[in-house]
């Protein structure tokens, strides 16, 4: 039978591995690119079709940086499909990033140093903004606008009789540490990507608490370190291409450098294939890739207090009526000012 399967920020990296590798295994599969941005997302459509000649894939404009864009772009999606088996929620940004050198070169000379390879947890720090919308825009990407999209496709994806599954694209940089419940945004930290990335581990976890009866579920991965072009605006890629060699051989001692986005999307695409019932919503599934090149996936316990992360769900629904609300009454007030002018005039 024909699966849907959604995949936001799909036009680059790990997005457009996952594609590329789903098509590649199966021919049932009605595809359907979630981009902000239209020109890449027609590109890569052109590029999927051209290996893949018979594909189905659509094309969605979406910015799950905007409420408005995520509200107008589910409607859509309920005019298209009547469900949806996989929605893999897979755009991020992480907006100026600077590595700390010398908590870098400190790691380099610890007994930590293999896992500040693998998760650079406490090494990077972000500028984050507000949006248009008024809402930090790590937290709104990263996380919101992917929960709001869930809120509103309930219908498609909690269907009696049919399980559909909800796959966010995490990172082990996620951080109990950078993220505080009472500031959800992360208003007034600088590392809002941790942040918003331990908030969506939450999140998935509250999601299965919540909607698993209703056949609903949400697992989270991580790609490991991944040449995109996100590591692209951290350093330079001509770096990166410099210290290949030296990557190469830190995978030996971690196994997270997965480099390129068809090792990073091994965990995403294995995923395609589990039973829904067989994952644990406690872990984390890396993407890993040793030594020689092998690509394998590994659960991992994440670090989830259930409490907090019932505290933090609720926190969620409240924001998503206080933004609501906000945007029903800029709706009337602009109704308004037409009415006003189309009197005047
Ligand atoms: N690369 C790595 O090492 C790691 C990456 N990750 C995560 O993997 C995911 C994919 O990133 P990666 O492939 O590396 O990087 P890319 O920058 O290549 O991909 C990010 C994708 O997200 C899209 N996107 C960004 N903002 C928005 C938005 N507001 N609305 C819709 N789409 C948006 C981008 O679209 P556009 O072209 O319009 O910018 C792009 O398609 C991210 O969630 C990232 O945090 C996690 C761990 C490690
Ligand atoms: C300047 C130095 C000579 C070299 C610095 C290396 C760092 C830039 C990298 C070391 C570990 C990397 C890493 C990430 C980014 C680049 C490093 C900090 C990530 C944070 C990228 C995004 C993710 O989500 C993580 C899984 C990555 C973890 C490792």
């Amino acid at each position: 039978m024909e699966k849907v399967v959604l995949v936001t920020g799909a036009n680059s990296g790990i997005g457009l591995a996952l594609c590329e590798r789903l098509l590649t295994a199966n021919n049932q599969l009605r595809l359907c690119l979630a981009c902000r941005n239209m020109q890449r997302a027609e590109a890569a459509r052109s590029a999927l079709l051209s290996s893949q000649t018979s594909a189905r894939i659509d094309l969605l404009h979406l910015d799950v940086g905007s409420v408005q864009s995520v509200l107008s772009a589910a409607k859509e999606i309920k005019s298209r499909y009547s469900s949806i088996d996989f929605l893999y929620l897979n755009a991020g940004i992480m907006p100026n990033p600077t590595v700390d050198i010398g908590a870098f070169f400190k790691g380099l000379f610890s007994r930590n140093v293999v896992n500040m390879f693998a998760t650079a947890q406490g090494l990077l720090t972000q500028q984050d903004r507000l949006n248009s919308d008024g809402l930090q825009e790590v937290f709104a990407t990263n996380l919101f606008g992917h929960f709001l999209l869930i809120r509103e496709l309930e219908p498609l994806l909690c269907q009696p009789g049919r399980t559909s599954r909800v796959v966010w694209t995490s990172s082990s940089n996620a951080s109990r540490s950078a993220f505080s419940i009472n500031d959800i945004q992360h208003k007034s930290g600088t590392e809002p990507y941790s942040s918003s990335k331990y908030a969506s581990d939450m999140l998935s976890l509250a999601l299965n608490g919540h909607k698993n009866n209703q056949g609903l579920f949400s697992s989270v991965i991580c790609p490991g370190l991944v040449m995109t072009n996100l590591t692209y605006g951290i350093l330079p890629s001509f770096f990166w291409t410099l210290i290949m060699p030296i990557m190469w051989i830190i995978r030996i001692f971690t196994n997270t450098f997965t480099l390129t986005p068809y090792n990073g999307a091994e965990a995403l695409y294995w995923l395609f294939f589990q039973k829904p019932e067989s994952l644990d919503p406690r872990a984390k599934y890396h993407s890993l890739t040793s030594g020689l090149g092998t690509n394998y996936t590994k659960p991992q316990q994440m670090d989830i207090d259930d409490e907090l992360c019932e505290v933090f769900y609720s926190k969620l629904l409240e924001l998503e009526t206080e933004v609501r609300r906000k945007l029903s009454k800029s709706d009337a007030d602009n109704e308004a000012y037409q009415r006003y002018i189309s009197h005047v005039d």
